[in-house]
């Protein structure tokens, strides 16, 4: 099982980390089985699960109880937890209340939080400092949809600049990992390069030290999209064949169900 520790060997040893969102019992059981090293509880279930229109609405409580579920089903992977909008924004205090009633209610191993602005970088010494493990998210942060849009990041030379500073910062706060979300592959990999802590890319290109995905949009799950997610299977049309299937035989008469 790789512990928080352990996934650090990975860069060092020239080893990408595979890294998948989950959000219920069954496919965090199958991702486990398969290997996946980091399952992300992310705050993405909020759009793909929930069917809200972004990931503001979400709470604590409805995260918890989704990771306690994730939690049930997994055996190996490091489980990461994504604090949502508004749970540790307003000071370190609620960080710390936030972040430590995810360790203690979903048995997770560490969160994720979004921004890389100085007081973050404070928020997040003081998380690692009582011994909450945290995982950075800069380029494209959902939560500051109304702000930026789902854009790509990083493009202006300032913003750039802004980026690897940020990334520094929280490395030198003690962050274990840091997810870059929609950045160019050249800034993506730059960072990658000035951290001793490994980047986990999701449309960032690949040279980062890992990737993410989520889950939804690589099962096919998913109606709209990131340009950048790549589906490897079509479950939507299966279901919906399944369904299709399963109907026909019930109004012959011949269904079981
Ligand atoms: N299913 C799903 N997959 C994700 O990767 C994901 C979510 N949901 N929800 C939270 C965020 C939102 N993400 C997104 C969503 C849309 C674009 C997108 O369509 N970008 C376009 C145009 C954006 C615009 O101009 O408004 C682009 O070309 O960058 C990118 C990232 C990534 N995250
Ligand atoms: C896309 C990943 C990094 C995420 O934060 C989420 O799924 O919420
Ligand atoms: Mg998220």
């Amino acid at each position: 099982m790789p512990t928080v520790r352990q996934l650090l060997q990975y860069k060092p040893n020239g080893k990408q980390i595979v890294a998948l969102t989950a959000w219920d019992f069954a496919i965090a059981q199958i991702l486990d089985e398969a290997g996946v090293d980091l399952i992300l509880v992310g705050d993405s279930l909020a759009m793909v699960v929930l069917g809200y229109e972004n990931t503001l609405p979400l709470t604590l409580d409805e995260i918890i109880h989704h990771a306690k579920a994730v939690k049930r089903g997994v055996k190996n992977a490091l489980i990461v937890v994504d604090l949502p909008f508004l749970s540790y924004q307003t000071s370190t205090e609620v960080a710390i209340a936030s972040a430590g009633r995810i360790l203690k209610e979903t048995g997770a191993q560490a969160v994720k939080l979004e921004g890389g602005h100085p007081a973050m970088v404070a928020t997040i010494s003081r998380l690692v400092e009582i011994g909450i493990p945290v995982m950075g998210h800069i380029g494209l942060t959902p939560q500051s949809v109304h702000q930026l849009g789902y854009r790509q990041q990083g493009q202006t030379e300032t913003d750039r600049e802004r980026s690897i500073e940020s990334a520094l910062a929280l490395e030198a706060a003690g962050a274990f990992s840091i997810v870059l979300e929609h950045i160019p592959a050249d800034l993506a990999k730059s960072i990658s390069q000035k951290l001793s802590i490994p980047t986990i890319g999701i449309g960032a290109g690949a040279d980062c030290d890992g990737q993410v995905l989520v889950t939804a949009d690589l099962l096919g799950l998913t109606q709209r999209q990131p340009p950048f997610a790549k589906a490897y299977v079509n479950l939507r049309a299966t279901i919906a064949q399944a369904v299709q299937d399963y109907s026909a035989e019930v109004k012959k008469g011949r269904g079981e169900g």
